[in-house]
Formats: structure tokens, sequence, C-alpha cells
């Protein structure tokens, strides 16, 4: 059987795990930071920190140890915070096989070097680019946890790797679908999160279905002229990687960016939020690398700019909303192609 290694037992590597166990074709070890964590998923098959009410397949082991999960590894799936993957790759690649392909759950870009997930990959391990794929989508990791439907898109640049990809992860109650655009699912993925934060601030606020729909939309918009901007396929965005996931999120209580956000538009302070939130908010910490990105890039992104305003400069949700509003009149398609 293909021997999958997965790094990060929080909440999207636990449910993606227990996709690729129940997809029934590869062993599954699942690298945990804490041992308690990891000893509870061997012997109870539940972990207790963020799904206690599922039952994971019995076939998926957990250890805390990364040179026994990387082993023999033929894919290894990457699913800890953006920002802290670096580090965490340097501290792996010893025991990484060379031959592996690696494969990124994770939805952010890089402060400071702006660099998105798989080119940080890259950058530290030297994996050719056909070695490196990613899985996007709208895949709230609660939902699929508790195995319910949904769809993904795999990506890699060499379309055989991603449908390897594909057939470890096509469990019954999850489709992954192959894609060539790794850009554009990557870039899909990591905007989405900004655009969330936002929506989540127009529902704290208490804004209606009008607001929500036109930030879906125009948050949609920036994140294609970026992503075209950056070599991706404009339809990539109207797919799975790009609207699937941006819709999910801007209208799901459980996604962790969006409450962020309602937090914040009902008047909590962006310390307050940070200190009660528990799991990663990506586009928190990414919204500011995505706004350098487009900066520099030429790219106008007036949603992701607001919101680094109101989280990383403290300009309150109302000023943010007057604002965006009274931004100079525009066509609505601009800057693209
Ligand atoms: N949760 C979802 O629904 C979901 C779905 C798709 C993609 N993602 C993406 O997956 C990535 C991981 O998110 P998550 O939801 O699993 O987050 P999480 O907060 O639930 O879990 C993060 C995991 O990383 C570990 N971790 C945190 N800091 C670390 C560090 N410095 N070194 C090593 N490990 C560290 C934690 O212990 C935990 O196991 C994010 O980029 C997120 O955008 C999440
Ligand atoms: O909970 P969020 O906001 O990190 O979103 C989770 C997933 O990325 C949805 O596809």
């Amino acid at each position: 059987m293909t021997k999958v290694a997965i790094l990060g037992g929080g909440s999207w590597g636990t449910a993606f795990a227990n996709v690729v166990a129940d997809a029934g074709l590869a062993t599954v070890t699942l690298w945990c930071r804490r041992p308690e964590l990891a000893a509870a998923i061997n012997d109870t098959h539940i972990n207790p920190d963020y799904f206690p009410q599922v039952q994971l397949n019995p076939e998926l082991h957990a250890t805390t140890d990364p040179a026994q999960a990387l082993a023999g590894a033929e894919f290894v799936v990457l699913a800890v915070p953006s920002q802290s993957l670096r580090d965490n790759l340097d501290a792996w690649r010893p025991h990484i096989p060379p031959d592996a392909v690696i494969v990124s759950l994770i939805k952010g870009v890089e402060l400071g070097t702006t660099l998105r997930m798989s080119e940080v990959v890259r950058s530290v391990l030297n994996h050719p680019a056909d070695q490196v794929a990613v899985v996007s989508g709208p895949n709230l990791a609660g939902e699929i946890a508790e195995r319910q439907p949904a769809t993904a898109v795999v990506a890699c640049p060499h379309e055989a790797t991603a449908v390897r990809l594909q057939h470890i992860c096509k469990a019954p109650y999850f489709r992954p679908y192959t894609h060539t655009d790794l850009v554009g699912a990557e870039l899909g993925g990591a905007v989405k999160n900004v655009i969330a934060l936002a929506v989540g601030v127009a529902v704290g606020l208490g804004f209606g279905d009008n607001a929500k729909a036109s930030l879906i939309t125009r948050g949609l918009a920036e994140t294609v002229r970026l992503a075209v901007a950056l070599g991706a396929d404009e339809h990539t965005l109207a797919g799975l990687a790009g609207m699937g996931d941006l819709v999910a999120t801007c209208s799901s209580p459980l996604s962790r960016n969006r409450t962020f956000g309602e937090k914040l538009g009902s008047g909590m302070s962006v310390a307050d939020v940070i200190a009660e939130t528990r799991q990663t908010a990506e586009g928190v910490r990414s919204a500011r690398a995505i706004s350098a990105l487009a900066r520099d890039n030429g790219v106008d992104m007036p949603i992701t700019e607001t919101v680094v305003a109101m989280v990383d400069e403290g300009l309150p949700p109302e000023e943010a909303l007057v604002r965006f509003m009274s931004r100079s009149a525009k066509p609505e398609r601009y800057g693209v192609g």
C-alpha cells in the first residue's frame, strides 16, 4: 500500500488523514505535536481536541516522531499554519524522502517573502515542481470529519501526479478533481480567507445578504486579478478552489476566518479576538502578505487592503466601511487581461 505521512494533527490534518484512511488505498500516519493527542488517537480513534464526537478510521495511526511518520512516505501532506511552515520543514527535512510528493493543505502566503506555500516547500526542500501539489476547495474540516459530502481540487503541474493523489484521497464522501493550475488553486484558497474575514465583519456590523454577496463577488474579482497577474488561469477561480471555497467559507459559521471578522465587526478588539481564537485563522496574518504581493505586482485589492487596515492598523470597522464605499467609481471589470 502507498504510505502517506500527514504532518499536523489539527482540524484539517486530522480530517484529511481520515479521508485518506477511509479511501483505503494507503497507510496513513498522522504526526501530532503533543504525545497525549497521539496517544488518544491511537487508543480511542478519537481526536478529543478537535472532533470529540467523531470516530476516526481505526487504521489511522498517530505519532509525535517525525522520522517514524516520514520513513518511506510517498506522499508528505503538510497541515500546519502557513507562518510556521518554513521552520517546520527545516526540522523535518532530514527525514523527508527526496522522491516523495509534497502536498500542501495550507491556505496562506508567507509574511516577509510573499511566497505561496508550494514556493516555501520548494525553497526549503529543493523538490522539483512536478513533485509539489496542493489540495484546496470548499473543505470545512468539521463537515468532512463527520463524513459529509464534499469536493476538492488536487492541483499539480504534473497531471499524472495529481491523478495519483486523487486516487489516494477519493473516499465515498470526498470527491477530488484534478487540476494543473497550482498557482490558481493556491491563491484561491489563500485570498478567500481574507474575504471571509471581511464578510464576517459585515455580519458583525449587522448587515444583510446584499453586503455579503457584494463582498463575495468583489472578493472573487480581486482574487482573479491577483491570480491572473501571477500566471493562473482565470477559469480556475470560477471553480472549486475559487468560487467554491469562497462561498463555503463566507457562508459558514464554522469558518474561523469569518468568525474572527464577525467578532471584530461586533466591537471586540483585534487583540481580544486573537486571544480567544484557538484554531488557525489564516486570513489574519496572510492579509498583509497578500496585500504586499498585490502591490508588488501592480494589482488593486481594496477588500484585502481594508482587512489589513482593520487587523494590523486598528482601523475601526465602521470607518473601514466608509473608506471602502467612498472609493472612486469604476467599471465592474477592470485590471484583468
Ligand atoms: N480547518 C479547516 O477547515 C481547513 C480546511 C482547509 C484548509 N485548511 C488550512 O489548513 C491549514 C491548517 O489549519 P487547521 O485548520 O488544521 O488549523 P488548526 O489550528 O486546527 O491546527 C493546526 C495544527 O498545526 C499545529 N501547529 C500549530 N503551530 C505549529 C508550529 N509552530 N509547529 C508545528 N505545528 C504547529 C497545531 O498543533 C495543530 O495540530 C491552514 O492553512 C488552513 O487554512 C483548514
Ligand atoms: O475555517 P476557515 O476559515 O479556515 O476555512 C476552512 C476551509 O479553508 C474552508 O474550505
